[in-house]
């Protein structure tokens, strides 16, 4: 593999020919490929299901975002098979991981803080942050300005119906197919009326800024908080740490770099121009 453009803790910058002091290494093309030791998730397990939600319009911004070319995910070898390994434990209970997000490049990061930051871009207002304002969505820490998923061991998780049985590969399910485009009902609605995901109900939709999609709100019982709840279990048995704000974001615990955030574009194995 060859070497990835990444960001360190404590960047140097660059010098261009010219002497001229260029901004720290960053920008990655199309082409760039991962760094030795990134894997696809589905070759290591086809069984998980993909929804990268940031690689179509069907988010916060209310756009692909940048970095993004292919609806992949992408994570060290380590977070892959830590992953592999809940899937596992989960299917001998009739159940299934789908991953809405995995390794993030800091270029997206800086998409979505430059997003939090005008105020005049309220379109997706209504179904993801009612009842935040959108300048404390930050400091509240529903997003990061430097993201555990741009290290590469991070992901955005939750569960599908699906046992050892079930035969459907990564990605088969077509979670767009049902989505009406554009539903505005708040994301913390009753699952009847939030826009459809064919995750088990967890209280709220995915990435919903609002304190009932904190893992252990007391207003979230029942099955919602059971199904959060094993969803923790299978992930910590894992190695992975759950985000208190965000019952779907787990970072590996023992993760391979911890201090590095890389910036390479996320694209489908074999679609490299190299
Ligand atoms: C934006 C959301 N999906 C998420 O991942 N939030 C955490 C805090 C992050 O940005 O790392
Ligand atoms: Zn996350």
């Amino acid at each position: 593999c060859t070497a990835a453009p990444a960001l360190v803790d404590t960047p140097q910058p660059s010098r261009t020919a010219a002497g001229v002091a260029a901004a720290p290494a960053a920008a990655g093309t199309r082409g760039a490929a991962p760094p030795a030791g990134f894997v696809a998730l589905r070759e290591v397990d086809p069984t998980i299901r993909l929804d990268v939600r940031y690689a179509t319009a069907r988010n916060f911004l209310g756009r692909r975002v940048p970095g993004y070319v292919d609806a992949e995910c992408l994570l060290t070898g380590e977070a892959a098979r830590a992953l592999s390994r809940a899937q596992r434990w989960l299917r001998h209970r009739g159940l299934s991981l789908k991953v809405y997000d995995c390794y993030r490049p800091q270029r997206a990061v800086d998409a979505f803080s430059a997003w939090a930051a005008d105020p005049t871009d309220e379109r997706t207002k209504e179904e993801y942050y009612p009842r935040v304002d959108k300048a404390r969505l930050i400091p509240e820490g529903y997003i990061a300005e430097r993201s555990g998923h741009s290290r590469g061991s991070t992901v955005d998780v939750s569960l599908v119906p699906g046992g050892p049985d079930d035969r459907r590969e990564a990605g088969a399910g077509r979670p767009d197919a049902r989505w009406p485009g554009g539903g505005t009902a708040p994301c913390f609605a009753h699952v009847s009326r939030r826009a459809p995901d064919d995750s088990l109900d967890m209280g709220t939709g995915y990435d919903c800024f609002d304190e009932l999609a904190h893992t252990e709100h007391p207003a979230v019982g029942g099955a919602r908080r059971a199904a959060r709840l094993l969803l923790r279990r299978a992930m910590e048995r894992a190695g992975f740490v759950n985000l208190p704000q965000e019952w779907w974001h787990y970072s590996l615990r023992e993760e391979p770099h911890p201090a590095t955030y890389f910036d390479f574009p996320v694209t489908r194995p074999g679609s490299r121009s190299e």
